[in-house]
């Protein structure tokens, strides 16, 4: 369906402005000593947390059953009360604000969608603004919109009801129904927990694109350290009873666990997974010698006697990838096909994939119109796994690593 996020980027951080950087450098939520404990419990659900959730990104909430991360999220919109401690929202005490105001500013989505059942798709949709008092055509547009924006054809969708929905695009809906009045912040708890694996990997591409449009400030519950790692901007690691291990970039909580729990916890492929955090857009891919398609005999031969001995790649007449010519003591040999070229949004680990499969040691890589930006070889994957700590990309993709200009 949709692709995954380009430039670095599920956090679409290019083009923006300094001011606009800055802006969502700023905390939105911040957590303070915040304590839940229920009556009867011993321990507390959730312990003195401090935590800030910075505007416009997405923080994931993993850890095991039972460490608090529903609790913690339903403290942020005071579906429960704290025992002690302060949270605010855009700066405000959130106890000085009326529940019900709160929760219009606070999109809220749960697994399986929650849609109300005797309501069409189109009223679920439609419930903030209608509390907000907006007009029908007002709505009714939003409704499409949102519909539109989560990849349901408005036509076709906006007048059933939930149970002749599949799964997947319950989900869709109930993303739709929390963004319905715009709110500034959306709690997410484990949205996508009850879709199937495809369809699930489906949904969290498209999220990442609906919010690279619309940059809530987003809490995501999830069990799933993958899906936490693919999904945030930083991630909070719970263990037993609301303690946070670890709160980082997924990068550096791969690459730098800060304590056993941790480790266990993100487990074996640590190293495999950064792989998918590394898109080659964001990164300088290595130049290659090329060679023009179209090119006479001549130049041919003395393309070749530079390269020496290996592959030359051949680009076509608008700088496209066209195939590759071996070359052998200096002289052009065989011409060989080309394997489907990997674009920005491809990760080293959709490369090393892509090449494993096909037992080919080097693939070519365009940018997004298809033009050639150079070529990405088994070696510099190899290089990036075996990569220390010190090299894990810088977060929000202002970094990257340097292993590839070692080909
Ligand atoms: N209403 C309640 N009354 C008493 N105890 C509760 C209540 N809700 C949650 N708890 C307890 O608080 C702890 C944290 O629960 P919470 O639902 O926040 O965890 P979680 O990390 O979201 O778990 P899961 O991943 O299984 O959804 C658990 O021990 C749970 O049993």
């Amino acid at each position: 369906m949709l692709e995954k996020m380009t430039n670095g980027s599920k956090r679409g951080d290019g083009g923006r402005t300094a001011g606009e950087q800055q802006d969502e450098d700023r905390a939105m939520i911040r957590l303070e000593a915040l304590t839940k404990r229920y009556p009867g419990q011993r321990q507390a659900a959730v312990e003195e947390l401090d935590l800030e959730i910075p505007a416009g990104r997405i923080v994931t909430f993993v850890g095991p059953s039972g460490c608090g991360k529903t609790t913690t999220m339903k403290l942020i919109n005071r579906l429960i009360e704290p025992t002690s401690g302060r949270i605010h929202l855009d700066g405000r005490d959130v106890t000085e604000v009326a529940p019900h105001v709160l929760r219009r500013n606070i999109g809220y989505t749960i697994q399986q969608g929650g849609l109300f059942p005797h309501r069409t798709v189109a009223d679920n949709i439609a419930t903030v603004p209608r509390l907000l008092g907006w007009d029908r055509e007002r709505i009714a547009a939003r409704v499409d919109e949102l519909l539109d924006l989560v990849g349901l054809a408005p036509q076709t969708y906006r007048r059933r009801y939930p149970k002749q929905l599949s799964g997947g695009q319950q989900q869709r809906v109930g993303v739709a129904r929390a963004l319905g009045g715009d709110p500034q912040v959306m709690l997410m708890d484990e949205p996508f927990g009850a879709i199937d694996p495809l369809n699930r990997e489906a949904l969290q591409n498209e999220f990442l694109r609906i919010q690279a449009e619309v940059r809530k400030t987003i809490v995501f519950v999830t069990h799933d350290i993958d899906e936490a790692v693919k999904m945030g901007d930083r991630i909070a690691i719970f263990g037993d009873g609301g303690v946070v291990h670890q709160y980082d970039t997924p990068e550096r909580i791969l690459a730098d666990p800060a304590d056993d729990f941790v480790s266990d916890f993100i487990g074996a492929g640590a190293s495999v997974r950064r792989l998918s955090l590394t898109p080659l857009g964001a990164l300088p891919v290595p130049d290659w010698p090329t060679v023009g398609d179209s090119a006479g005999g001549e130049e041919r031969a003395a393309a070749a006697r530079r390269a020496g001995h290996g592959h030359l790649m051949v680009l076509d007449d608008d700088g496209r990838p066209a195939g590759w010519l071996r070359v052998e003591d200096g002289a052009p040999g065989e011409r060989l096909p080309l394997l489907t070229p990997l674009g920005p949004d491809a990760t080293l680990f959709d490369a090393l994939d892509r090449m494993l499969a096909a037992n080919s040691s080097a693939l070519a890589v365009v940018d997004g119109d298809g033009g050639y930006r150079g070529v990405v070889t088994m070696d510099a994957v190899r290089e990036l796994i075996n990569s220390t700590a010190a090299h894990a990309p810088r977060p929000h993709g202002s970094g990257g690593s340097d292993a590839l200009q070692e080909v």
